[in-house]
């Protein structure tokens, strides 16, 4: 284990878990909110990493960019080089439903995904289905009951282009029950499983597709506490 090719960490520079932002100003936000003796160990790209500790128990927060090919990169090299177990994105979301509201928390429990990635893993042959660490989910949902936070736990959409040329589809997979679209969650999952580790998405509902709300950018990068909050307290729970 060392230096990998994206992420400028020495050996034992990283924690065994990791909360994942897109957004490494987001990371750098919760580095310097939550983490005591915070550290950043990379700053490749600009695509900052950090570890500290959070009531005692050290985690990291590591940027992995927008969209599956760049957050790929950074959850393969922190499972295959740095030996991450436990990975929790935390991200922004757009609402495909009435039942959700602005800055409402969910719960990735499984991902579709029109990402051709894992088409390519499995020749085509299948439609492999990305889900959540039913142990991470179950301590998340427990942690949320904790702090009296409304959670909500279902299917979210990881979408491969944010500007879309098909919004129809968009109402089809809300017609199939998928709560939100984002942009990294199937490859999180597909890759955990690959090296036999623990992962989970939670996101906040940064815009609605359905009314057009949205926050703006500033708090994309700075608020969002509830749902840090419960990742990091999951941490705690897990460790
Ligand atoms: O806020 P982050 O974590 O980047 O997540 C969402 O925001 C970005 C698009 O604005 C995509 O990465 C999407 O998944
Ligand atoms: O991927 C994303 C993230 C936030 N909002 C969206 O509409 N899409």
């Amino acid at each position: 284990m060392g230096m990998s090719t994206h992420i400028g960490a020495k050996p034992g520079e990283i924690a065994p878990r990791v909360l994942l932002p897109g957004d490494p100003l987001r990371a750098k936000w919760i580095a310097e909110t939550y983490l005591e003796d915070a550290k950043c160990y990379s700053n490749v790209r600009n695509m900052f990493g950090f570890t500290g500790t959070y009531h005692g128990v050290s985690v990291s927060v590591q940027g992995s960019g927008m969209g599956m090919p760049s957050a790929s990169i950074y959850y393969h090299e922190l499972l295959s080089d740095y030996g991450a177990r436990v990975l929790i994105r935390v991200g922004s979301c757009g609402a495909l439903t009435e039942e959700l509201q602005l800055r409402d928390v969910v719960a990735a429990s499984a991902s579709s995904t029109d990402s051709a990635m894992n088409r390519v893993r499995f020749d085509g042959l299948i439609d492999y289905a990305p889900v959540a660490s039913f142990e991470l989910l179950r301590k998340a949902v427990d942690v949320a009951a904790d702090k009296e936070l409304p959670m909500h736990v279902g299917q979210v959409f990881a979408a491969d282009a944010f500007y879309t040329d098909r919004p129809d589809l968009f109402d089809r997979l809300a017609a199939y029950g998928v709560l939100a679209v984002e942009m990294e969650s199937a490859a999180l999952y597909t890759l955990a499983a690959r090296f036999r580790a623990r992962a989970l998405t939670l996101l906040t509902v940064s815009d609605h597709i359905k009314t057009g709300a949205s926050t703006s950018s500033h708090e994309r990068e700075q608020t969002f506490a509830h749902m840090v909050e419960v990742a990091l307290d999951t941490v705690v729970a897990d460790a």
